[in-house]
């Protein structure tokens, strides 16, 4: 995990180009693993840095990783982005996959896991990091074409 906080920013920010530099901060903000049980609550539809600057949150990026390795669809959980014009993508919490999105206006939802199957217990595991930018404009910024996305 740690390797992923050290090279996630400086692999990211050598890709911006000069109107999109996010400055992706090598100073994690925060991480957890969250453990989902069979038969576990999802999550609702949020945002994870809704209130940004004024509540001093800079978080601009949610990395999440998950350690799934048998994972099947008839287990649920799926991630759910909720992007512009209705469009929704699922994202399986398959082991080893990955997903990034931006913490101050992509909503999206995880879907309850599935109660366990023929005795069958299953834990869903994902490990969450987030980080946070070194240019403040770059929070909830209007300019911004996934702004329309954020949920009041
Ligand atoms: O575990 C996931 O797929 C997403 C969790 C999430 O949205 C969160 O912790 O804010
Ligand atoms: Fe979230």
């Amino acid at each position: 995990m740690s390797t992923i906080i050290t090279q996630l920013p400086p692999m990211l920010n050598e890709n911006w180009d000069a109107q999109t530099d996010y400055s992706i901060s090598n100073a994690a903000f925060n991480a957890k693993l969250a453990v989902t049980s069979s038969g576990g609550s999802g999550y609702p539809l949020h945002i994870d840095n809704p209130q940004g600057l004024t509540v001093g949150d800079t978080r601009k990026l949610t990395f999440i990783l998950y350690l799934n390795p048998s994972h099947s669809p008839s287990q649920g959980g799926d991630l759910v982005l909720h992007l512009r014009d209705g469009v929704k993508v699922s994202v399986p919490p398959a082991g080893g996959s990955a997903v990034a999105f931006w913490s101050d206006c992509i909503p999206h939802s995880v879907m309850e896991t599935s109660k366990e199957m023929e005795g069958e217990e299953y834990d869903r595991y994902a490990i969450t990091i987030w980080l946070p930018t070194d240019d403040i404009r770059m929070i909830h910024d209007p300019a911004s074409p996934f702004a329309g996305l954020k949920l009041d």
